[in-house]
């Protein structure tokens, strides 16, 4: 007691010798040693890749190469780099070290044969940590990932998928009810695709039917448009916190805190509303449907009765550690509740943007279009006069598929987010890996390569490169990215367009008009790579 005492005074004498002197000057000092330190921490973080012995295109203190990277847009950046660095090479993010490799080898180690050591995502500006409950399937890292994956992944199985075929096919007839009453008219295709596909996924993940499609002014649809809005509004804060990453939880914290006051003081304020507002609303749907326990075929319900199936997903050894967490193996509420607004927001704008690519490519290649409408004048005939399609059905679509995997090669809709953190440091080929250090793969050159894509110039657009009797390595084929950790939801995304496409060509030509862009030449890039061009076509009645 009589030691803690003195100890107390002893501070106190520091306090008060401390206020007696200039604290200023002490603060100042205090301040400048950190920022020194600060500055020696990015210093010798910058100088990784040459340690490693890796090439890099020239980057500037603190900013790193990111000013280059997000002028002209990362996929454009990472393809023009690679001309120059080689198939495998570092750029910075600020101070934060990424590899970029084109490398299938590289890829396959990372991606597939060490992706136990590599359990994350490159560190996303808007990331609050690795382990935060917020975090939903596409953020979360390590066990916590795992765990969530082996949970999820049965929900979107043909066989319980098939579950949401009733969903799709109404949104996708009230999709047909709405075009045929704008025939002939030049339509901007993208609103209407983003209407349809906003409706599918919003009664597929929810069961409630919003029919945003019909109705134009729909909340639920301009909140949603609103989330990728206010992420653009954001890109300024977001460069802080990759600048200065060490402090990004804080940062984030503080950006969270004021726009929700700004959104108190101006009730018409657009940022953290709409986000939350989504949250919010999925919350109630599920509150209400666990207590009045209503039973229903959507998201909702497959993620509330979703389980851990040993058998089927995990190897023995994960058997074993999983069941000391028996709890663990079900989704807690607010798992459930950040991964539905998860699928709502990775569900709507990439199957938009696919589906806008291809209505582009119809409007400029008439010849692929009469090639799909025989495709599916056949299969009506084949299947009894009807083009009820399913998950057993859908196969016999051969040209369709091909022609949906051309469009997703030309314009891969989100080869960003194919990317993988080091959480273990590991060597692969020979080059050391530190944890930490990113790997994300650029995706345009492989898809543009032509001594894989070739003999016809991987320029053009040419479905018959999938045949099925060429044989290719399915790692050079990344629209959906690749291994354990690939897009969750690709099976649906190919049934919505597959869906969409056979009926719409089926009933409608696609013209292109005066004002249908012949060639993209800029696009934009967040998680989603659009084109800045506007597509406009018209539907007619098949002749
Ligand atoms: C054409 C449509 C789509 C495209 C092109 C696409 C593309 C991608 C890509 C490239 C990734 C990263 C994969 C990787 O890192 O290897 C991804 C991840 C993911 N996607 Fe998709 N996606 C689409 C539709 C969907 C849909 C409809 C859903 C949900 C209903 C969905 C949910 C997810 C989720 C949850 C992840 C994270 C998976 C994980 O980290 O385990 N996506 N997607």
């Amino acid at each position: 007691m009589d030691k803690i005492q003195l100890f107390l005074e002893e501070i106190k004498q520091i306090i008060s010798k401390l206020e007696s002197k200039n604290v200023l000057k002490i603060t100042g000092l205090g301040f400048f040693g950190f920022t020194l330190i600060y500055c020696g921490k990015i210093w010798y973080a910058q100088k990784l890749f040459k340690r490693l012995g890796l090439k890099t295109p020239k980057y500037r203190f603190f900013y790193g190469n990111l000013p280059e990277v997000l002028e002209q847009t990362q996929s454009n950046t990472l393809r023009k780099w690679t001309k120059e660095f080689g198939k495998t090479y570092g750029y910075y993010e600020g101070h934060l070290p990424i590899i970029v490799t084109s490398d299938i080898d590289f890829i396959n180690e990372v991606f597939i044969k060490q992706y136990s050591n590599f359990m994350a995502r490159k560190i996303y500006p808007w990331q609050f940590s690795d382990n935060s409950p917020k975090m939903d399937l596409f953020l979360s890292s390590n066990k916590r990932w795992k765990r969530m994956r082996n949970i999820i992944n049965p929900t979107f199985s043909p066989s319980k998928l098939k579950e949401l075929i009733p969903i799709m096919n109404k949104c996708t007839q009230r999709f047909l009810d709405i075009l045929d009453k704008n025939l002939d008219e030049e339509l901007i295709i993208s609103d209407f695709l983003n209407r349809y596909t906003m409706d599918t996924i919003w009664n597929s993940a929810t069961g409630m039917d919003i029919d945003c499609q019909s109705n134009i002014d729909n909340e639920y649809m301009h909140k949603a448009l609103d989330v990728f809005k206010d992420l653009e509004h954001l890109k300024f804060g977001f460069r802080v916190t990759t600048y200065f990453d060490e402090f990004r939880p804080f940062i984030l914290h503080l950006m969270t805190i004021i726009t929700f006051l700004m959104g108190k003081i101006n009730s018409s304020n657009e940022f953290v509303d709409p986000l939350f507002w989504l949250t919010q609303n999925i919350h109630e749907i599920i509150e209400k449907r666990k207590k009045e326990n209503i039973l229903r075929r959507d998201f909702t319900q497959l993620l509330i009765e979703s389980k851990i199936d040993d058998n089927e997903t995990l190897k023995t050894n994960e058997k074993i550690e999983l069941s000391k967490f028996r709890l663990d193996r079900e989704m807690s509420f607010e798992e459930i509740e950040f991964n539905l607004v998860g699928f709502l927001l990775a569900g709507f704008e990439t199957t938009s943007s696919a589906l806008n690519y291809s209505f582009f490519i119809l409007a400029n290649h008439p010849s692929e279009l009469k090639k799909l409408q025989e495709e599916l004048d056949e299969f009506y005939l084949n299947n009894g006069n009807s083009l009820d399609l399913n998950f057993d059905n859908i196969s016999q679509l051969e040209y369709l598929d091909m022609f949906i995997k051309e469009v997703l090669r030309m314009y891969p809709i989100s080869s960003n987010t194919v990317n993988r953190r080091c959480m273990f440091a590991t060597e692969i080929n020979g080059l050391k890996i530190p944890a930490g250090v990113s790997v994300t793969v650029d995706v345009l050159s492989i898809h543009y390569d032509a001594e894989i894509w070739g003999p016809v110039d991987p320029e053009e657009f040419y479905p018959l490169r999938f045949s099925p009797d060429i044989k290719r390595s399915s790692s050079v084929y990344l629209p959906f990215g690749i291994g354990p950790r690939n897009c969750v939801g690709m099976r649906y995304a190919l049934m919505e367009m597959k869906m969409a496409l056979a009926k719409i060509l089926f009933k409608y030509d696609v013209l292109s008009t005066e004002k249908t862009p012949k060639k993209f030449t800029k696009f934009t890039e967040g998680t989603v790579r659009r084109p800045k061009d506007i597509v406009t076509i018209k539907l007619t009645k098949r002749s």
